[in-house]
């Protein structure tokens, strides 16, 4: 498979000093309280939002039973999410074609199937092939296994790699082996692939646990800190959000280096979704809500997407049919349908 350039993260020198930890957990859960009771949103903004999440998200499927044909369906999905005549009454149809998710994410033996399906409909500059990798989503194997399956994937077509780090060395705080085996990781993708680093939050402990590899990740050079596999008994949460938030600004301040967030996991319904693009939206500002600096990875949350626009849709045709009816003034009867109905009415009595 030929392989792009891409601009990715550089690894920097591992710093201890970034490990320090100011956080207090109180005010990280007000402020996640306070923000997820901020986000409702209604009518054509919802539409929006939902959207909004569509094209922030990687189409996740990491079972044990995914084939080729089921692959190939999700990557349409990802491409095609809506069919080509759904928006016509309100956006060009020009419009839908940006319109799509931001990734596909797979198993490393299923990148081929992901990367022909989505080379067949030439939607690869616009859909990135994703693949877990590293032992996931335990990351029990052994170190050199881990990297082989990076390159495997990134041979098969996978421009993204998302891995999940040794929660072993962080428990133990081994935070400099954690860092040497994540450089590695860095330097396997090399800039043939993003590289995004599953902290698996839900196993490390503490905040100050999530804080600390979140930290140690950056400076190994990911380009995207991302919460959980889905596979553990905690996955994404807003507090825990907020801790990986606060990491991305203060590696920012350090360092000038971006790192993007990426919620994965339970995450479901397009609140859940519009809770997530609040919270970074009011910490990292707008700028963070694009497919370079945000992602949802997520297996279900399409559906509710689906369900919610087209909802949406159909409310605000309704409306529009309504507002028409309401505005007919006296005398408009005489439209095309009565004068149809007159002409046939006259032709019949003819006859
Ligand atoms: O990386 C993505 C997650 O595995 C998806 O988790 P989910 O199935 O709970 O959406």
């Amino acid at each position: 498979m030929e392989t792009k350039n891409l601009v990715v993260n550089k690894t920097l020198p591992f710093d201890p000093t970034f490990l320090t930890v100011n956080i207090s957990l109180r005010q990280v859960e007000e402020i996640a309280m306070t923000l997820s009771s901020q986000c409702i949103v209604t009518g054509t903004n919802e539409i929006a939002w939902a959207l909004r999440a569509l094209m922030l998200t990687d189409l996740t499927t990491l079972a044990g039973d995914d084939t080729k044909a089921n692959v190939r369906r999700m990557c349409v999905r990802a491409c095609y999410p809506f069919e080509p005549q759904f928006f016509d009454k309100f956006f060009e149809r020009t419009l839908l074609l940006d319109i799509h998710c931001a990734a596909v994410c797979v198993y490393p033996a299923r990148v081929q199937d992901a990367y022909t399906t989505v080379e067949q409909f030439k939607q690869l500059d616009r859909v990135a092939i994703a693949a877990v990798a590293s032992g996931f989503p335990t990351g029990q194997y052994g170190l050199q296994t881990r990297l082989q399956e990076i390159s495997h994937a990134i041979l098969a077509g996978a421009t993204e790699i998302d891995i999940v780090i040794n929660r072993q060395l962080a428990l133990l705080g081994d935070w400099k082996a954690l860092y040497n085996e994540v450089v590695l990781m860095r330097s396997a993708c090399g800039d043939h692939a993003l590289l995004k680093t599953i902290l698996a939050i839900g196993e490390l402990g503490t905040m100050e646990n999530v804080y600390k590899a979140a930290m140690v990740c950056m400076m190994a050079g990911a380009d995207f800190i991302k919460t959980s596999t889905g596979k553990e008994m905690v996955n994404a949460t807003l507090p825990v959000g907020l801790v990986m938030i606060f990491a991305i600004q203060e590696f920012k301040r350090r360092t000038c280096q971006i790192v993007g967030l990426k919620p994965a996991g339970g995450v479901r319904t397009v609140r859940d979704a519009i809770c997530w693009m609040t919270l970074v939206k009011e910490t990292l500002g707008i700028r963070w809500l694009t497919p370079q600096r945000f992602r949802f990875g997520a297996s279900g949350l399409i559906d509710d997407i689906d369900k919610v626009v087209r909802e949406g849709v159909a409310r605000m045709e309704k409306e529009q049919l309504e507002k028409a009816a309401a505005n007919k003034q006296p005398g408009s009867e005489i439209d095309e349908d009565a004068l149809c109905k007159e002409l046939r009415e006259k032709r019949q009595a003819k006859n």
